[in-house]
This record gives structure tokens, C-alpha cells and sequence, in this order.
């Protein structure tokens, strides 16, 4: 279980040691720091703040495509095309009746040939010559020589003739290729296979897809403090980190294959590890939770399991430099590259973007739960996106007007809780402080506040929030 929490002043008060605990940042070529750009300033202790484009960007940058595999149908679904989706057939592979009814030859009235009718299914019908009509069923070849189908609610029989209005030529008959031919491109990839997609694929001639596997992520929830279940007592609070998690990276096409609830834990070195490779954490299922620390004693520990089975890792809390915000030592003992140590984004500012020695990303969330939110959609989300090569859903795009003015920050980014009530319209939510949640729970979207001096009003860019 969970230690006693030190109070949360004695946690702050040590944020002054920021630059001690900050971790090696990686230089780049021109021997500046990856992420890091001169002349941001973070009064609150994040000197290297980057700046929300950038720390955007260089996310999505930081996924590798996960290796393609082709996969049956079947078991295809939430993951990502890899390769386009082009048509292995003319759909609909043949002229195809549309309707119940006839397929009728010239004007009528017509004579009903003797014979039976032609049904969906049966190999090439035999020819129909003028002035004559065959019942015909919706997705029936049309016999060769057809001119038209006669829904069945429009003609009348008497012995063997049929009477009813002329149907315009080609009426009601779907003509081959109507909707691609052979070697159309159907879909880019990049695409998410939705349960419409795989009908596309099959209706299209495909029984297996080479798509990019969902990417598993292992989330570590940090945190002495956090009780997950009943109420706050004793100082402690509930978790609202870890319920919201693993759903919002599934909705994100995503695989939340742990989500471990660990208190304080020291950083450890890597020497006091387990290594890569032999995981001491207990595995759970996809989605699974466990209480307490589990198998291992330290957060390198933790961290080593975690990237050991998983595409990403993500921690919760502890992004700080207060006395048991562990993850930049953790990360400094590991040797890992941080690539962005703090956005300039309120809320949700210390978020930090690393690779583990084996080359897994790390996005450090938070413990604030709003700012969590923040770096889910500054750091995650593009993240997965380009892992499975899926383009930013709307990127730069989506706009609309602010019904009220909001105040700015004067030097970050500030993403607002909105709701959207008529096309164009971002009203905000209000209860968007970091620790809140009231606001994002009732929200549609999340609209980017560039920074400024006066409050921000007229159009805005807007982030969409992933849905189950
Ligand atoms: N001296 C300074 N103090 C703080 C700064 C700063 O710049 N200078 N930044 C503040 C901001 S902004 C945030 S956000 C937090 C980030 O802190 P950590 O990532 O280290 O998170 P913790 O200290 O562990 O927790 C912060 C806060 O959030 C609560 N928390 C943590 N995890 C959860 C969870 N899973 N569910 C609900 N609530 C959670 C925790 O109890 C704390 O109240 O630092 C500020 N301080
Ligand atoms: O930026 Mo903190 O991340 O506002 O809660």
C-alpha cells in the first residue's frame, strides 16, 4: 500500500533544487539543446521549456513507424492501414439490378419470359431480347440486352404479360465499376480500420490487411498520495489520473496493456536494476490495473519492465523537482534522452518527452490531472500518430470563434476547455485550473490560446478530444 504523503508544501519547497535534479538534455548537431529554444522563459523553474508547436512537432517526430504486418481481416480492426487500400476489383464487379422487380428489353408492355427469375448469386443470365421482361432480384446479374429494371411496386402481371410505366434507360440497374474500378485508390494510408473499413476491404476483394498494430503503451501511475477507491480522506486523494488514462489512449488507437499503480518509489540506479529484458514487475492484461508497487523496488526499475513490453511508456505526477518527484533522476540514472523537459503550455507545463535506452519513447504526464489532459494532447497524441503513421485528426484546420473572450497567458500556450454549440462556435467551460476536471468532462473540444497580453477573442485553432 501506498506510504504516508509528505505535505504537499514540503513537496513544493524544493523545487528551488530544479537544476540538480534536471536530466542530461540532448545536444543537437549545432550543440544546442533538442527542444530547446533561446529566449523562452519559464518564471516557474522550467528554463528549458519549449515552445507547444515545437514540443508538438518534435513528438510526432519521435515515433518510429511500427513495423507493418499484414493481418486477416478479422483481427485487423483499430489498427492502421500501412499501405493503401486500392481496389482488387470493378465494384460492383458486374451490372447489378438495384431494385425487385424486372429486367425489361425496350418499352413496354412487355412478355414475361418463361423460366423463372434471375437472382442474386446465379452466373451469367441469358440474354433478354426486345419486348420481353424476367423477374429480377436486387443484386441479380442484368441479363445481357436489359434496358431497364422495373421495380416490382410498378408493374402489374396479368398471365404472361407485364404492364407499367417505361423506366428511363439504365434505370435502376447499378452499372459495373459504378463505385471503382480495378486499381482505384479506396483509402490512404495512415487510415484507422473501422468496422466500415473492413467491410470496404472485403466488398473490395481483400482477405487479409497490412496494417500497423495499435501501439502499447504502459502507463505507471506515481503518487504516495493517490487512493483509488472511496473518498479523499486523511490528505490523500483519489486518482483521477489512472481511470481516464487507459480509455483515452484506446480511444487515441492505442493498446493500454498495464496501467500500474505505484506510490513514491525511490529513482533507483541502474545498477540496483533488473535488466531489460527480465521484467520483475508482474505483467498484467490489456487494461489491467494492479494496486500497490508490485514486483519492483524503484522507478528504473519500473521503467526498464515497463519499456521492455510495451511502444510507450507514460508516468503520471512526479514531473517536478520536489523531494519525491522522481522521474527526472529516474531518467538521469537510466541514461535517457530528453528531448523536451517542460512546454510552454498551460496548463500542464512540466510535461517531458524522453527515449529510454532501448529506444521507447517516455512521455512524463503531469500529476495535476488538467495538466495531464494537456500532455496527453501536446505529447501523446501525436506520439501514437506517428507510430501508426495516422495523420493529425484535423491538423491545423479545425477553427471557430470564441463566444466570449478568455483570458491568455503572457508567455505560454493556454488550452481551454470548449464547448462547441453551433458550427463556428467555441464557447468555453470555465473550471479549466489544472487540478480540475469539471470543465474537459463537459468540453467538446480544447481550443489553443497563442500567448498574448490581452485576452484572446474571435478565432481560434481548436484540438479535438479523443472519444470512446
Ligand atoms: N515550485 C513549483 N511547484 C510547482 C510547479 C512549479 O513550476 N514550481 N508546477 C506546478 C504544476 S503546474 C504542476 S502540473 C505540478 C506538476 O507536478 P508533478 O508532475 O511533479 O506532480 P505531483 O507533484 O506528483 O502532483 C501534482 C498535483 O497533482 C496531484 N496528482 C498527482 N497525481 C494525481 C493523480 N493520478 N490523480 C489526481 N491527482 C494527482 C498531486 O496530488 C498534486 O496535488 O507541480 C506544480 N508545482
Ligand atoms: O501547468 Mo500545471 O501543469 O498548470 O498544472
Amino acid at each position: 500500500m501506498p506510504g504516508p504523503t509528505a505535505p504537499a508544501g514540503a513537496r513544493r519547497a524544493d523545487r528551488g533544487a530544479a537544476g540538480d535534479a534536471a536530466p542530461t538534455v540532448a545536444p543537437r548537431p549545432d550543440g544546442s539543446a533538442a527542444g530547446r529554444h533561446r529566449g523562452d522563459r519559464d518564471p516557474a523553474g522550467h528554463p528549458h521549456a519549449t515552445d507547444w508547436e515545437t514540443a508538438h512537432r518534435t513528438a510526432r517526430r519521435a515515433a518510429r513507424h511500427l513495423p507493418a504486418r499484414a493481418l486477416p481481416l478479422a483481427e485487423a480492426i483499430g489498427h492502421t492501414l500501412a499501405e493503401p487500400l486500392t481496389a482488387l476489383t470493378d465494384l460492383p464487379a458486374f451490372d447489378t439490378a438495384a431494385m425487385d422487380g424486372w429486367a425489361v428489353s425496350g418499352p413496354g408492355p412487355w412478355t414475361l419470359e418463361p423460366g423463372g427469375a434471375v437472382l442474386a448469386g446465379h452466373d451469367r443470365p441469358s440474354p433478354l431480347a426486345d419486348g420481353l421482361a424476367v423477374p429480377i432480384a436486387t443484386g441479380a446479374r442484368i441479363p445481357p440486352g436489359t434496358t431497364a429494371v422495373l421495380r416490382r411496386e410498378r408493374g402489374r402481371t396479368v398471365a404472361d404479360r407485364l404492364r407499367g410505366p417505361n423506366p428511363s434507360p439504365g434505370a435502376d440497374i447499378r452499372p459495373r465499376g459504378q463505385e471503382c474500378r480495378t486499381g482505384a485508390g479506396l483509402l490512404p494510408a495512415g487510415t484507422p480500420v473501422t468496422p466500415a473499413v473492413l467491410g470496404l476491404a472485403a466488398a473490395a476483394g481483400y482477405d487479409r490487411l497490412t496494417v500497423r498494430p495499435r501501439p502499447r503503451v504502459a502507463v505507471l501511475v506515481l503518487g504516495d498520495e493517490l487512493l483509488h477507491r472511496g473518498l479523499p480522506t486523511g490528505g490523500r486523494i483519489r486518482d483521477a489520473i489512472g481511470p481516464m488514462i487507459g480509455p483515452w489512449l484506446t480511444a487515441l488507437g492505442a493498446e493500454p496493456v498495464s496501467v500500474r499503480l505505484l506510490g513514491d518509489l525511490p529513482a533507483g540506479s541502474p545498477g540496483t536494476t533488473a535488466g531489460a529484458g527480465e521484467s520483475t514487475a508482474p505483467r498484467t492484461g490489456a487494461g489491467a490495473r494492479t494496486g500497490g508497487s508490485g514486483g519492483a523496488d524503484t522507478l528504473v526499475e519500473e521503467l526498464l519492465a515497463a519499456a521492455d513490453d510495451a511502444d510507450l511508456v507514460l508516468t503520471s505526477g512526479g514531473t517536478g523537482a520536489g523531494p519525491v518527484d522522481r522521474v527526472h533522476p529516474a531518467l538521469r540514472a537510466l541514461g535517457a534522452r530528453v528531448t523536451v523537459d517542460g512546454v510552454a503550455v498551460r496548463p500542464g507545463h512540466p510535461m517531458l518527452l524522453a527515449e529510454l535506452p532501448n529506444g521507447i519513447p517516455l512521455v512524463g504526464l503531469p500529476g495535476n490531472p488538467l495538466a495531464a489532459v494537456s500532455a496527453v494532447l501536446t505529447l501523446v497524441a501525436p506520439l501514437l500518430h506517428g507510430l501508426t503513421g495516422r495523420p493529425e485528426p484535423g491538423a491545423g484546420t479545425a477553427r471557430a470563434h470564441l463566444t466570449s473572450p478568455v483570458s491568455r497567458h503572457p508567455r505560454d500556450v493556454r488550452l481551454v476547455p470548449v464547448r462547441l454549440p453551433a458550427p463556428g462556435e467555441a464557447e468555453p467551460v470555465g473550471w479549466a485550473g489544472p487540478a480540475m476536471l469539471r470543465g474537459i468532462a463537459v468540453a467538446d473540444a480544447v481550443a489553443v490560446l497563442p500567448p498574448g497580453p490581452v485576452p484572446a477573442a474571435g478565432r481560434v485553432r481548436l484540438l479535438e478530444l479523443p472519444r470512446p
